[in-house]
C-alpha cells in the first residue's frame, strides 16, 4: 500500500468514535477540520488508534468500522442511541440543535445576514434534494423540489455540487438554468447564459481539473466491477472522474471482504485515493480539489471573488459536503446547513433534519424574496 491511497485522517476519526463509543454524537467527523477531535482525549486517541492502523491487520477493521459509521440509518448506531441513557441523549441533542440550530428556525437571522448582499445556493443532491435509497438509479427528485429550485434560481444563482457525475445528476434535476459541480466539483459547468440578475458579473464555466485522470478512472472502474461481482449486493458506479462502490446492499459480513478488494485493486493506482460517503467507498484522483475548492471555483465565476457583498449558502448531507462548509467557516462568509436528523460532528452553522425541510426552506427563501420586491419602492 502506497501513502497516497491511505485515507487515515477520516478512517481513523470516524472510527474512534466508533470503536471508543464515547459520545453520542454520530460518528461523523469533519474531514481534515480537527474541529471535533476532542481536545487532549481526541489526540492520545488518534494517536493510539494510528498505531493500531500501522499494525496492519487492525487497518481493516478500521475501515471496517468506519464503513459500519457512514451512515446514520445504520440499524446498528441507532440501536446505541436507543440504549444510551435517555437523558444523556437528549442533552447530547439539546446542545448540538443550540450550536447548528434548524436553518427553519433561524430563518429571519439568515435573512439577516443576507442585507445588501446576493445570496448564492450551492446545494447537493443525494440526501438533500432527494431521499436517500437503496438503489442509486433511483434517487429521484420530486417534482415539488424541482419546483421549489427552479423558482429559487429566478432569484439566486443555484448550483448543484455532487458526488455523481454531471450528467447523471443533470438528468436527476433537469434544469438547464443552473450551475452544476459533479464528480466531486472536478467537473463544473455552467448554464449557456447566466442569471439576468447578475448583470455582466458572472463568467461562462466550464472547468474539469482532473481530466488527465478520465482514462485511468475508466480502466479502475472496470476492474472494480470485475473484482467486485462476487460481492452479493455491491455495485459499482462510473462517476466519470470518481468511482463509487455501493455496499448499502451488501450483506455487513462481507464488508471487509469488500473493503480489501477495493483496496487490492487501488495498490495498483497510487495516484487515486479513497474517501466515504453514506455507505459508499469513493475512489479519486489525489489531486486536491474537493466540494470546498469547487465552491471557492463557482464564487469567483459568479463574480465573488475576494468581496463582501455576497451570502453563499452550501446545504449538504455528507462528509464530502464539509469541504465546503469548511470553506464558508473560514471565510467567515455565508452558512453551512448540515441535512441530518442525528447529532454530528460538523462544519456547518445550521441544520435541517431531512430533504422535505430542506425544500420548506428553499420556498421560504423564495417567498421572502418575492415579497421584498414587491415591497421596494418603485422608482
Ligand atoms: O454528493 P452527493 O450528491 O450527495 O452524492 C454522493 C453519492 O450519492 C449517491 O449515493 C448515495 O445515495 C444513494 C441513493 O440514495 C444511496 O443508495 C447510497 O448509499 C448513497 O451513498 C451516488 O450514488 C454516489 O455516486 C454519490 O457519490
Amino acid at each position: 500500500m502506497t501513502k497516497q491511497n491511505v485515507v487515515v485522517p477520516e478512517a481513523m476519526a470516524i472510527s474512534v468514535a466508533a470503536v471508543t463509543n464515547s459520545s453520542p454524537l454520530f460518528p461523523y467527523p469533519p474531514p481534515r477540520s480537527g474541529c471535533g477531535s476532542g481536545g487532549a482525549g481526541g489526540v492520545a486517541l488518534k494517536k493510539k488508534y494510528l498505531s493500531q492502523l500501522e499494525l496492519g491487520g487492525a487497518r481493516m477493521n478500521a475501515w471496517v468500522e468506519s464503513m459500519k459509521a457512514s451512515s446514520p440509518t445504520h440499524a446498528k448506531a441507532a440501536a446505541a442511541l436507543a440504549a444510551a441513557p435517555s437523558v444523556g441523549v437528549q442533552d447530547e441533542h439539546a446542545t448540538w440543535i443550540m450550536r447548528h440550530p434548524s436553518a427553519l428556525n433561524k430563518f429571519e437571522q439568515i435573512i439577516s445576514a443576507s442585507k445588501g448582499k446576493q445570496i448564492a445556493m450551492f446545494l447537493d443532491y443525494d440526501g438533500t434534494l432527494s431521499p436517500i435509497v437503496d438503489d442509486p438509479d433511483l434517487a429521484i427528485m420530486s417534482d415539488a423540489m424541482r419546483d421549489a429550485v427552479r423558482n429559487l434560481a429566478r432569484f439566486f444563482p443555484t448550483a448543484i455540487v455532487s458526488g455523481r457525475c454531471r450528467d447523471k445528476v443533470y438528468n436527476f434535476v433537469r434544469l438547464a438554468e443552473l450551475y452544476y459541480a459533479g464528480s466531486h466539483g472536478m467537473d463544473i459547468k455552467g448554464p449557456a447564459r447566466g442569471p439576468r440578475y447578475m448583470k455582466a458579473k458572472a463568467k461562462a464555466v466550464f472547468f474539469q481539473p482532473a481530466g488527465e485522470f478520465l482514462p485511468m478512472i475508466h480502466e479502475v472502474y472496470k476492474v472494480l466491477l470485475e473484482k467486485t461481482k462476487s460481492t452479493p449486493g455491491a455495485k459499482v458506479e462510473n462517476n466519470k472522474f470518481c468511482v463509487s462502490v455501493h455496499y448499502r446492499c451488501v450483506d455487513e459480513k462481507s464488508w471487509s471482504g469488500l473493503a480489501e478488494q477495493v483496496k487490492s485493486v487501488l495498490k495498483e493506482y497510487p495516484k487515486l485515493r479513497l474517501t466515504q460517503g453514506r455507505k459508499v467507498l469513493e475512489i479519486r484522483p489525489t489531486i486536491k480539489w474537493d466540494k470546498g475548492k469547487a465552491l471557492e471555483f463557482l464564487l469567483e465565476s459568479l463574480g465573488f471573488a475576494d468581496c463582501n457583498d455576497v451570502l453563499p449558502v452550501y446545504i449538504g448531507d455528507d462528509r464530502t459536503d464539509e469541504d465546503a462548509f469548511k470553506v464558508l467557516r473560514d471565510r467567515g462568509q455565508g452558512f453551512g446547513i448540515l441535512v441530518s436528523k442525528f447529532p454530528k460532528e460538523t462544519n456547518a452553522s445550521y441544520s435541517l433534519q431531512e430533504p422535505s425541510e430542506v425544500m420548506d426552506f428553499l420556498l421560504r427563501l423564495v417567498e421572502w424574496k418575492r415579497l421584498s420586491l414587491k415591497a421596494r419602492p418603485s422608482v
